[in-house]
């Protein structure tokens, strides 16, 4: 295995996974492959989780495809270098940050949507020019055959590199050192992960799972409320992290919201359940008894058939749920909706916040008001209004947990962060040694206050020389503003202004020529001056 990691290392240190076309490149092999190797990918997914291929595609593939887009189209602009603000001192430099990778990124895969919580955070680490090693889970096992099998026929085999394997592979990986390590999968194993990172100091992305309070309010359209919770709830067989774990109401509302999802799961998966080719089953045995066991003792409002040779766990309500029962006490991770009683919206915002942060939060109210002091109440991973999982499809907004649902985000552009260092570039020239002489020893009042002014922009006004100064300082950012704003004639080699001359992108790092298009202001001597008789 270390030589295995070793050859990836050597790759990533050959430089060719950081030029801007080489990671569009990639990305568009990846893109090929799910298009040509769509099939087998279904295929696997569904042998997996009992899937249909209408659901594997609609569930996974199409975010990898949406995703795979967006990185495309806008690859170029994240990759460059943006310009920072600089203060009077560094106003003749360049200042600038630049993303570069990481270097071997660590992805770790799970099982529930195995497709999916591989690839994507795969895109981001490619886009940011990261080598890499992606462990897909076990217990997914065909699709992670397929990932192994596929990836290298269509990725550079040396940069990015499949490991497959149980629970011994991965703790192996983990005693290797790695750049980034990202993992999904339950929050104790996640306690393994980044105590494993913590002895390289890696830094981790832990997408973890949690309990998800969903709130219905008494103001609000249940049909449709309990609709879009039966399908969130009951989508892959509530296997779904940000599925709704459970739900609070006031207790009027338990018997109609019963009813509701009764009917709805009548309409989605007909009278037959079993034999709905949309009800996904439990993926394996052990996973079947632990649900089995949640239900004991309580009180099934709806549902409750299980068949233990396949799998199979009716979509099941539970009324009446007392808050220290075992089903409220863990994530369910199937197809099981306890409903806690709560006196109002206040009493719902105090259980949530008695408890460990969530990876999403669901309200449903028509109330808008209520809605954003709900949110602004409690803390979660993501947030979704009036509607469950949707978040999780705009790859505009960040993806990940909070407190024990995880740390740190991906999707779309927060991917490519997460697998990027902003590395602060300062690119000063080796003239103008004057201004610098304030910071050298030895140190007087006379240096304080001129750094006070450079740096605090504050003055001491019984100092005509430091008046004057900053007169020419306010003279000098008119000026420089009226050149940024006014339109200069082509010649004129001042003309790109320093914000355009600071757009690069790193396939052109070599070619890099940082002109230094901040030219001296006219006034600039005459500030030398005055520093020099001051110092
Ligand atoms: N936040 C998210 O994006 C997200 C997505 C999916 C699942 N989840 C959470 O994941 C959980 C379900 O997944 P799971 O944990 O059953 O997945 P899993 O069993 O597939 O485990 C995830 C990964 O951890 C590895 N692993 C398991 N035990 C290990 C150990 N002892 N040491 C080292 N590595 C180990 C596995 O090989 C696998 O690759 C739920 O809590 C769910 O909410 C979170
Ligand atoms: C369209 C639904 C995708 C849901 C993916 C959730 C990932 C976490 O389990």
């Amino acid at each position: 295995m270390e030589s295995r990691i070793q050859r990836v290392r050597d790759a990533f240190a050959s430089g060719r996974s950081r030029p801007l076309r080489f990671r569009l490149q990639q990305l568009e092999a990846l893109r090929r492959m799910v298009q040509e190797r769509e099939k087998d990918i279904l295929q696997a997914i569904g042998a997996d989780l009992c899937k249909s291929e209408f659901n594997a595609y609609s569930q996974e593939v199409i975010t990898i495809l949406g995703e795979l887009d967006l990185v495309l189209e806008n690859l170029s602009e994240w990759v460059t270098a943006t310009p920072a603000k600089k203060n009077l001192l560094t106003m003749l430099d360049e200042a600038y940050v630049q993303p570069e990778p990481l270097g071997v990124v660590l992805i770790i895969g799970a099982w529930n949507y195995p497709f999916v919580l591989t690839i994507q955070p795969l895109i981001g680490a490619i886009a940011a020019g990261n080598a890499v090693i992606i462990k897909p889970s076990e217990l997914s096992e065909k699709t992670a055959q397929l990932l192994a099998k596929l990836l290298p026929q269509y990725l550079d085999q040396e940069l990015y590199a499949v490991i497959n394997g149980g629970i011994p592979e991965t703790t192996e990986l983990l005693k290797q050192r790695f750049d980034h390590i990202l993992y999904t999968g339950n929050t104790a194993v996640g306690r393994i992960v980044m105590e494993a990172a913590a002895k390289h100091l890696t830094p981790v992305t832990l997408e973890l799972g949690g309990k998800s309070p969903c709130y219905i309010d008494t103001d609000c359209d249940l049909d449709v409320a309990c609709r879009r919770i039966t399908w969130g709830k009951y989508m892959n067989c509530g296997q779904t992290c940000i599925a709704p774990d459970y739900v609070l109401c006031e207790p009027s509302l338990q018997h109609q919201i019963v009813q509701k999802i009764k009917e709805t799961v009548k309409e989605f998966y007909g009278e037959n359940i079993k034999e709905s080719p949309d009800y996904e089953r439990i993926i394996n045995l052990r996973h079947f008894k632990r649900i089995l066991n949640l239900l004991e003792g309580q009180k099934i409002a709806f549902g409750g058939e299980t068949d233990e040779a396949t799998r199979y766990v009716a979509p099941t309500i539970l009324t009446d749920v007392d808050p220290e029962a075992r089903v409220m006490q863990e994530e369910i991770f199937g197809p099981i909706l306890p409903i806690v009683p709560v006196k109002d919206a206040d009493e719902a915002i105090k259980f949530i916040n008695s408890r460990e942060k969530p990876l999403a939060f669901y309200i449903f109210s028509h109330n808008d008001k209520l809605v954003r002091r709900m949110i602004n109440s409690t803390s979660s991973g993501g947030v979704t209004a009036n509607d469950v999982i949707m978040h999780f499809t705009l790859s505009s907004l960040p993806f990940g947990g909070v407190g024990s649902s995880g740390m740190g985000a991906y999707h779309g552009k927060y991917s490519f962060d997460t697998f990027s260092h902003q590395r602060p570039c300062l690119l000063k020239s080796l003239k103008r040694e004057g201004a610098n002489k304030l910071r050298y020893p030895p140190n007087s009042q006379s240096k304080v206050d001129w750094a006070k002014f450079f740096i605090l922009k504050r003055f001491n006004r019984g100092k005509l020389g430091l008046l004057l100064l900053a007169l020419l300082g306010i003279v000098a950012a008119v000026l420089l503003k009226l050149r940024l704003r006014c339109p200069v004639s082509s010649d004129d080699h001042r003309s790109h202004g320093p914000a355009l001359s600071l757009r690069v992108r790193p396939d052109t790092t070599e070619e890099r020529s940082y002109s230094n298009s901040w030219l001296p202001l006219p006034n600039y001597s005459s500030v030398k001056q005055l520093m020099n008789q001051s110092f």
